[in-house]
């Protein structure tokens, strides 16, 4: 369901921001219901950051709608500092400060922040909680940067690649409390590039490349666009031209640059026990075949040509 505009917690109309000739954002329209997170996933220079830094009113666009909680993120920037959560890069304005002391002096603007300590353990930071800010590590600074822009605890949180530079163990703490987070009804706008990061948190998905959104939608709906299956065939000897006289028509077989065969179609029994038969009556051994899932990066190849890390 569409939210009023009065409901959403981010509603972005007909965004534009262009750097002289280049056009980082180019018409881009988002809405973030209360309470839910919205994932902006895209390649490198898609135009994420510079969407998220309009959002957040540190840059202003040249063309376009931006709502932040009903209100407009540069004019009326000091009545939503409080409301929002921001992470800053490079210590914001503490990068002197120890990990700890930093993480309190963000909560003391809050009225009722969340328990530092249980945010440091939360991200794992306990152990480096006397540490000034340049002395650790990078991941380090990043989970810290995550803690301070959560501690007040915000009604909305923008999120520009938190887990960008984590390592595995690390990303996990991130991603259960993102989810806590998002269990507790605050509203997120993540950005990332990381296909499963998008699917295993969002609520929506929007896919964008060079400024513009290319696909939108929830994680299953994108993996469904494409309802077409596909199967994957190894069998030595099975060639595409014979099998596709075999099949019914509409069915496409070609074969992968991997060397498998593929069949393009309405995937069901009746194909599979088809391509059996052919392959009985030909003394063809089938090798495997597997009913292969469309994925995001499957979305993203078919509607931008190029793979989402490029
Ligand atoms: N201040 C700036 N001056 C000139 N060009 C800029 C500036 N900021 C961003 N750009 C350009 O705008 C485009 C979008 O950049 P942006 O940082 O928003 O992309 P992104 O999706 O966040 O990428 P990444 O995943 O690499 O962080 C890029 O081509 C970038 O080079």
């Amino acid at each position: 369901m569409t939210p009023a505009a009065g409901d959403a917690a981010l509603r972005v109309r007909g965004l534009v921001k262009r750097f002289g000739e280049k056009t980082a954002v180019d018409g881009l329209d988002l809405t973030l219901p209360r309470g839910e997170l919205l994932a902006l996933l895209g390649p490198n220079g898609a135009g994420k950051t510079t969407t998220v830094e309009i959002c957040e009113g540190f840059t202003r666009p040249d063309a376009g709608e931006v709502r932040v909680l009903g209100m407009d993120p540069v004019g009326e920037n000091d009545a939503l500092r409080s409301r929002i959560g921001v992470m800053l890069q490079g210590g914001g304005a503490y990068p002197g400060a120890k990990a700890k002391e930093m993480l309190r002096l963000c909560a003391a603007y809050s009225a009722d922040p969340l328990d530092p300590d249980w945010l440091m353990e939360a991200l794992g930071l306990t152990e480096v909680a006397n540490t000034g800010f340049r002395r650790l590590s990078g991941g380090q600074q990043q989970r810290l940067s995550l803690a301070c822009a959560l501690v007040g605890r915000p009604e909305l949180v923008f999120l520009d690649e938190p887990t960008a530079g984590l390592d595995a163990h690390a990303r996990i703490m991130v991603w259960e409390l993102i989810s806590r987070l998002r269990a507790d009804g605050v509203s997120i706008l993540l950005t990332t590039h990381l296909l499963d990061e998008a699917e295993e948190l969002a609520d929506q998905i929007v896919i964008i490349d060079r400024g513009r959104a290319v696909a939108a939608g929830a994680p299953a709906d994108l993996v469904r666009r494409d309802a077409e299956g596909q199967l994957r065939i190894s069998a030595h000897g099975l060639t595409p031209a014979a099998l596709e006289t075999a099949l019914p028509d509409g069915y496409r077989c070609h074969v992968s640059p991997a060397g498998e065969l593929l069949v393009t179609g309405d995937v069901n029994p009746e194909l599979i026990a088809t391509i059996s038969r052919h392959c009985a009556d030909n003394d063809i051994l089938i090798e495997s075949m597997n009913v292969a899932t469309n994925t995001l990066q499957d979305v993203f190849l078919t509607l931008t040509g190029r793979e989402v890390r490029a």
